[in-house]
């Protein structure tokens, strides 16, 4: 799939603004952001529901919009909130969707692997949101799809249900499918994706594989904790090795760079202990997708 400069205003506002986008079979992208962030639109756009105001878009080498006939036996679609009939029971209406499809996965095999078997008699109104959710993921493989756009596949799961979409995902993956997802969990995107795009208001703010994000050779360790806002940096900054630098990235927010050694860490604690403060949080490492949107943006991912 190649998307090149897609823009799309819904309703007064510029929904998706000026997005590249590529995933080949056998990786996973992931679409990173917060809500409102554009995600929705831009998957909407490439599977074809969505004619966008600019730019190109070509999915198995067909233009999803016009030729969505062609394209839409050869995806997976699992949107936002499923949707299905109130009265159809999970297993019926799976093997209904098997029978649609040319070499259809075993259903029983699906609702097993989901975790869905006990419930397969079930009426869809009366499935948990995780297992409506988890049967919504079924419906979009059971076509044995070449691509798959999942938008926020785990929302609403718990961590058991969470773990056996994730290693489905990783199955597909290993099968040569090719899968866009989205979501704002950005534990989700660093344990799943390939590559990652981080999105807010339309625009992509950053794009690259996880350790692209969030390490960089010429970023050093990171040294993070919380205090009481305002704290005066001056000495902090006196104290610390050359090459070293610190700042209050949002109120009450203080993080370090550069060459960080057990005399840095322990230079922080003897400012904190000045000031009569407590170092909290105390976090040594690399940075996570979520300090790459805090660092980008101001803001954190889940506002
Ligand atoms: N049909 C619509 N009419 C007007 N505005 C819309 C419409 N659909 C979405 N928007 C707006 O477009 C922007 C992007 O929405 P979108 O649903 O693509 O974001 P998202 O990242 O998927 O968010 P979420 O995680 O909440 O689903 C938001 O500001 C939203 O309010």
């Amino acid at each position: 799939m190649r998307a090149r400069g897609l823009s799309k205003r819904l309703g007064g506002n510029l929904a998706v603004a000026d997005v590249d986008l590529s995933l080949d079979r056998g990786e996973v992208l992931a679409l990173l952001g917060p809500n409102g962030a554009g995600k929705t639109t831009t998957v909407e756009i490439c599977e074809g529901f969505l004619r966008p105001d600019d730019g190109r878009v070509r999915v198995l080498g067909t233009d999803p919009f016009t030729q969505g006939n062609r394209l839409r036996p050869r995806i997976g679609v699992m949107p936002q909130g499923g949707g299905a009939y109130p009265g159809v029971r999970a297993g019926e209406m799976l093997r209904l969707l098997a029978s649609c499809c040319a070499t259809p996965l075993d259903p029983e095999w699906l609702l097993a692997t989901l975790g869905l078997s006990e419930v397969r008699s079930t009426p869809y109104k009366r499935l948990s949101g995780g297992q409506q959710q988890r049967l919504s993921l079924a419906c979009a493989l059971v076509g044995r799809p070449e691509l798959v756009f999942l938008d926020e596949p785990t929302a609403g799961m718990d961590a058991h249900a969470r773990n056996l979409v994730w290693e489905l995902i990783t199955a597909l993956r290993s099968d040569g499918v090719g899968v866009l997802l989205t979501t704002h969990l950005m534990e989700e995107a660093e344990t799943l994706a390939d590559r990652v795009v981080i999105v807010d208001h339309g625009r992509v703010l950053a794009a690259g594989s996880p350790t692209e994000l969030t390490s960089g050779e010429e970023r050093g360790r990171e040294l993070r904790f919380t205090s009481r806002p305002g704290l005066d940096l001056e000495l902090l900054l006196a104290a610390l090795p050359e090459g070293c630098s610190a700042w209050e990235s949002r109120p009450g927010h203080y993080l370090l760079r550069g060459d960080i050694d057990p005399q840095t860490i322990s230079t922080v604690t003897a400012w904190c202990a000045r000031h009569g403060v407590l170092a909290d949080e105390l976090r040594l490492g690399r940075r996570t997708l979520e300090d790459v949107f805090l660092d980008l943006t101001g803001r954190e991912l889940r506002s």
